[in-house]
């Protein structure tokens, strides 16, 4: 007669963290990819108008001052300060003047005037400008109280930006303002990135395609949608590598396929051990995987390894985990392998709305949204809830240590904007 197994203790709480596994955190896992990652992206010219949103190969240097003259910042009248005095003042206008795009050429007689135009070229001669609202003119001369200070309403050259001055730093993904600044300094094309081609897979036999019938045993495939749309919204190219069942042969050939159209796989499903996840089991034959067990929730199993070459990240497949990690971790990795540098947003600390008691070991992401100033967080932690995704406005970080949250607690509340959505 055999023994009885022998039950283990009931955890019924799939976060527990069972003593012996060594949970990585958060910060152990960054720095890990941190050094290991480094750009894989080449480098190409582009014109000024195609370059919103890619990222900068290399420092951008002015090719000229803005402004690349004194020019006026108001409508008035230019002058020497030296013919000035305090009290009122009397001076005689010059013939002609100085207008935005149509300068004056010609030096400013000592004793005169001159009528001058925002954004116009200051002729020589001229020191200061005074606004035609305080000055009363018969069109021959203009009638004015002194007491001007030396260079008002001047805008000096170079006051802005020197030629040769860096503008724009290498790694910098260009904004609209980037865009003008470029423009105004002279620079009509930038050396720019490639772009990082990300490949999204979706894996399980129960998926189905949106839009086609689905069996009742089957869910529609969610992860692949919203994968594919952040990385547009990061301003990356997305590769839709499809849909894999739980076939191993047919995984390995769409993973060869994902591997060959870009330079980075993201898969959901199939990332931590079960016996159908054929992901994490593949990683391994190829012998270059580390299956994380993160100190995080949810994300907890997220596969990381490379195939023919090209890393992947295996996110699991609850939507909200798959989302959590792929702005924990895939973005920022995404950022070092795109030329733009490892980046975490800035947390706002911001007071919480609601009471929570948070135990210690492994660091939490809730859907979050604020109000009225302070964040509240979805009703259901549920790491399959996709409405909650959508109902909040971006997460909330609670740390590693364990925290009693009372309403009222400062947090740290990360936008959904603050990672590029
Ligand atoms: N005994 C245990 N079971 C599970 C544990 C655990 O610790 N012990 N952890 C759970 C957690 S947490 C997660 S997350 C999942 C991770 O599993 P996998 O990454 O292997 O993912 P799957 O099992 O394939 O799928 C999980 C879940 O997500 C649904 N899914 C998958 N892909 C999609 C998609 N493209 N769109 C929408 N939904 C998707 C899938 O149907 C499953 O319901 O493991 C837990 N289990
Ligand atoms: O990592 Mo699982 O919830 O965190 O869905």
């Amino acid at each position: 007669m055999s023994e009885p197994l022998a039950p283990p203790p009931l955890t019924n709480d799939c976060f527990s963290l069972p003593p012996g596994t060594h949970w990585t955190p958060v910060s152990e896992a960054h720095d890990m990819l941190r050094a290991r990652l480094s750009v894989v992206v080449g480098s190409e010219t582009v014109a000024l108008d195609a370059a919103l949103d890619r990222v900068l190969a290399e420092n951008a240097f002015a090719q000229r001052s803005n402004p690349p003259q004194p020019n006026s910042a108001v409508d008035g009248y230019g002058l020497r300060l030296a013919d000035t005095t305090e009290g009122p003042n009397s001076l005689p206008l010059v013939d002609g003047r100085s207008a935005a795009g149509a300068p004056y050429h010609g030096q400013l007689p000592e004793g005169h005037a001159i009528r001058i135009l925002t954004g116009a070229t200051v002729p020589d001669g001229v020191d200061t400008v005074i606004l035609q609202e305080d000055v009363t003119t018969d069109g021959a001369q203009i009638a004015f109280h002194g007491g001007l200070k030396s260079g008002a309403n001047i805008r000096r050259a170079g006051e802005d930006v020197n030629a040769g001055d860096v503008i724009l730093p290498a790694g910098r993904r260009l904004t609209p303002a980037d865009l003008a600044l470029a423009a105004a300094t002279g620079m009509s094309e930038l050396s720019v990135r490639k772009r990082l081609r990300v490949a999204v897979l979706s894996t399980g036999d129960e998926l189905a395609q949106p839009g086609e019938q689905a069996r009742a045993d089957q869910i529609f495939d969610a992860n692949r949608p919203m994968l594919l749309a952040m990385i547009e919204q990061f301003g990356f190219e997305p590769v839709d590598a499809g849909r894999a069942p739980d076939d191993r042969d047919q995984l390995r050939a769409m993973l060869d396929q994902a591997a060959q159209d870009a330079d980075l796989i993201l898969t959901s499903g199939g990332a931590s051990a079960g016996d159908e996840d054929h992901l994490s089991a593949l990683l391994n034959e190829s012998g270059a995987m580390t299956l994380w067990r993160l100190a995080i929730k949810p994300g907890r199993p997220l596969a990381l390894g490379m195939w023919n070459r090209k890393p992947v990240f295996g996110l699991p497949g609850n939507p909200v985990a798959a989302m959590v990690c792929t702005l924990v971790f895939a973005r920022p990795a995404m950022g070092a392998l795109a030329g733009e540098g490892w980046q975490m947003p800035t947390p706002l600390m911001l007071p919480a709305q609601f009471g929570k008691r948070k135990k210690a070991g492994r660091r939490e992401y809730l859907r979050a949204r604020l109000q009225n100033g302070a964040v509240e967080v979805f009703a259901s932690e549920g790491s399959g809830r996709i409405s909650g995704l959508s109902w909040a406005e971006g997460l909330v970080e609670l740390p590693d240590e364990a925290q009693d949250i009372e309403p009222g607690t400062p947090v740290a509340f990360y936008s959904y904007a603050s990672f590029g959505l």
